[in-house]
């Protein structure tokens, strides 16, 4: 059975505005709060974290492909990483996959997959997918993305919203007010404020109003529309990509603008350049969406996903763990295939590789990123 035919959604039945639809997988994160799992030459989206048997970025295709084809989902990514990302993906084509010299982030990554797709096809519509998220009941996510297109369409950059459960401080955070009266988008809301990454005291507020969503990193939107929002607030970075986009499918062309152009573009975060300026000119939506979603961002939320939400289990990862285990929960991944005991510790984090080893508990897993900017700052980047 093909992955296509596990999802409940009969292409057949879906709105003609899917013909123009587009998916585009940014994968260019490493997840640093996941080190030393995810490393820079092994960065989050190419593991298995879900015990799937298959990496993140393969989950991700997977779920879009009902969406938009195999013809039609875009990559953008880092050029060292271009053959493990073909290897999960044997139908992505040479043009549907973006390599970038460098990170940039992601306005530039998304808006130059925009602004190509937008000069070889005039009035695509897109939408971006993050490459390391998983997300549970496909059959909810295809019909709040099938809403979301339909929103687009409309002319919004339209997201998708998720009912918070903590007032976690990494996400985006979206006010949604009244209904928007779109044809083929019954649940589209409109969006009063956008607000990235708040600090805590104003994420509990926030959760505590229950006026908010979370935003899950998806951006759906007619290419022309992103273009110009990207325009309104970023006006060189819209002149870098749109040079770039000119030169890209000329194979003489494209090697010295990217050499020019691509290392001088603004470094800026979608939410940022666009969601945040969109959001307060009312020309944001947001679809609620009802499907578990997890971005994994961290090994207290990976112990979660792996133990089944039960606090008191412990996660293995690592297809040959030796792990003696006695009255202690939390997650041990395990690389190196030494054998892990662990004696009455709680909520303990133990990741083993050949070269590097981190203990610390679900509590503290936001402040691995910490390490990781440590070890850069000590010149000990070998293990990053
Ligand atoms: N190709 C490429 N992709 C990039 C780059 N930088 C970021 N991305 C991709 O852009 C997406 C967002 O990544 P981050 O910018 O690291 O996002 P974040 O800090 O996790 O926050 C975003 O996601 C949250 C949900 O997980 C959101 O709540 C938040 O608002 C925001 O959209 C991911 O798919 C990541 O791979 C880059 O330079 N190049």
């Amino acid at each position: 059975m093909t992955s296509t035919a596990l999802y409940p959604f009969d292409m057949a039945r879906t709105p003609k505005t899917l013909d123009r639809f587009y998916s585009v997988i940014p994968a260019g994160g490493i997840g640093s709060r996941l080190w030393p799992l995810s490393r820079a030459d092994a960065p989050k989206f190419l593991h298995d974290l879900t015990g799937s048997g298959q990496t993140l970025l393969r989950d991700t295709w997977d779920r879009l492909v009902p969406l938009s084809g195999e013809q039609r989902i875009m990559v953008v990514t880092g050029r060292a990483h271009r053959a493990a990302v073909e290897a999960q993906l044997p139908a992505l084509t040479d043009e549907n996959i973006v390599l970038e010299s460098e990170p940039r982030d992601s306005t530039a990554a998304i808006g130059l997959a925009a602004a190509i797709l937008e000069r070889r096809e005039p009035g695509v519509i897109i939408g971006s997918f993050a490459a390391d998220h998983v997300i549970k009941n496909h059959a909810l996510f295809l019909s709040a993305v099938t809403e979301a297109v339909a929103a687009a369409d409309a002319g919004y950059i339209t997201t998708i919203g998720i009912s918070p459960t903590e007032p976690a401080i990494g996400f985006g955070y979206i006010r949604s007010a009244g209904p928007l009266d779109i044809g083929g988008a019954p649940s589209a809301l409109t969006v009063t404020e956008f607000v990235e990454k708040p600090d805590l005291e104003t994420a509990e507020r926030y959760v505590a109003s229950g006026n908010y969503l979370w935003n899950a990193s998806m951006f759906i939107t007619r290419a022309d529309r992103l273009l110009e929002e990207i325009g309104r607030s970023q006006p060189e970075l819209l002149a870098g990509l749109l040079e770039l986009a000119e030169a890209w499918d000329d194979p003489a062309t494209r090697g010295p603008a990217v050499d020019r152009i691509w290392p001088n573009l603004t470094k800026i975060a979608i939410d940022y350049a666009v969601a945040e300026p969109a959001a307060a000119a009312g020309k944001l939506a947001v679809i609620p969406g009802y499907f578990d979603w997890d971005d994994v961002g961290d090994f207290a939320s990976l112990a979660k996903l792996n133990s089944g939400g039960r606090k008191s289990d412990l996660a293995i990862l690592g297809e040959n763990a030796r792990v003696l285990s006695d009255a202690s929960s939390g997650i041990v991944v395990s690389q190196s295939g030494r054998v892990i005991s662990l004696i009455g510790v709680k909520d303990i984090v133990v990741v083993d590789t050949p070269d590097a080893l981190l203990v610390t508990t679900s509590e503290n897993a936001q402040r691995v990123k910490a390490v990781v900017d440590a070890l850069k700052l000590t010149g000990s980047s070998d293990v990053l």
